[in-house]
């Protein structure tokens, strides 16, 4: 098992008193596996992923069991931590402008990883970059190496975003709202690119979306989270069909579709 997560329960003090932010969550993701977590804004999915790697707020209280390929997060000692940020698992966000340094060039943030955390010489952390980008469909490597964040397009950043991650061989991707900020044509490039990557190299992927349908379609298994918690966990593929409890029967309902005078026109005019 790449993550198992047991019974988490996060709480932070607050001013009313103690605010309690996950309940009890419980959840895994084996080698080569893709699992959705979906939930609403607020619902604790991105604490969730960031308790892997002991991104906690700062005062939590943290009780049950986090593990990456078998290292204990939350009794484990500042090494342990340190190995699976550094080697295990790796995190994609929402928006690589906000990851990004805007006044470093792309090859310097992008080896980054490699030579202060490796103890890679730079030349060669270039080259392993350069190849990455190659295989994360980005033309013209040495262009790119020496360019700044604003000289690239938001789908060519979470390209270099991802080549970045990948570049010291994680085990576990998490991934939150990696492709939410993305057009829809170049959501479905970086989808198709994860996919690929994820299956030559065995990743397992904890997919981060507020998007019941994208998970549906492109996860494995999907948990759906609630004010905390999880309140249900299928196949994908059973998901829309049947789901069993009240919240995810909402949200499968609220997918917005076209109504049936407009798909009829669109039909005619096909
Ligand atoms: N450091 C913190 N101190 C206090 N409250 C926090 C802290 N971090 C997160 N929260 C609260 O915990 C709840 C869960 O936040 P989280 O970001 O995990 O939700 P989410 O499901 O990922 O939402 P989104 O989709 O908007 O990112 C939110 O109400 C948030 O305001």
């Amino acid at each position: 098992m790449l993550l198992a997560i047991e019974d988490l329960h996060l709480s932070v003090p607050s001013p009313g008193g103690t605010r309690q932010i996950l309940r009890g969550v419980t959840l895994d993701v084996s080698e080569g596996e893709t699992v959705g977590l979906v939930g609403e804004s607020g619902s604790g999915k991105s604490t969730t992923a960031r308790a892997a790697l002991r991104l906690v707020p700062e005062r939590a209280s943290l009780s049950g069991a986090v593990s990456v390929c078998g290292h204990d997060l939350v009794a484990g000692d500042p090494a342990v931590v340190r190995k699976v940020r550094s080697e295990l698992a790796a995190m994609i966000f929402q928006e690589p402008r906000a990851v990004l340094n805007p006044v470093r060039r792309i090859g310097d943030s992008a080896t980054e990883r490699l030579v202060r955390v490796h103890d890679v010489p730079k030349a060669e952390a270039r080259r392993r970059v350069a190849e990455l980008f190659d295989e994360v469909g980005l033309a013209d490597t040495g262009r790119l190496l020496r360019a700044y964040p604003h000289q690239l397009s938001g789908g060519m950043l979470q390209r270099v975003v991802i080549a970045a991650a990948l570049s010291t061989g994680p085990r576990l991707l998490l991934a939150d709202e990696a492709t939410s900020a993305l057009d829809v044509t170049t959501q479905a490039e970086v989808l198709a690119l994860l996919r690929r990557l994820q299956r030559e190299r065995e990743t397992g992927v904890l997919f981060i979306t507020h998007d019941l349908q994208l998970a549906a379609a492109y996860c494995d298994r999907v948990y759906v989270m609630r004010d905390g918690a999880v309140v249900e966990h299928q196949k994908a593929s059973t998901i829309f069909v049947n789901p069993a409890d009240p919240y995810t029967k909402a949200l499968a309902e609220a997918v917005p579709r076209l109504p049936e005078r407009e798909q009829n026109t669109m039909e005619a005019s096909a």
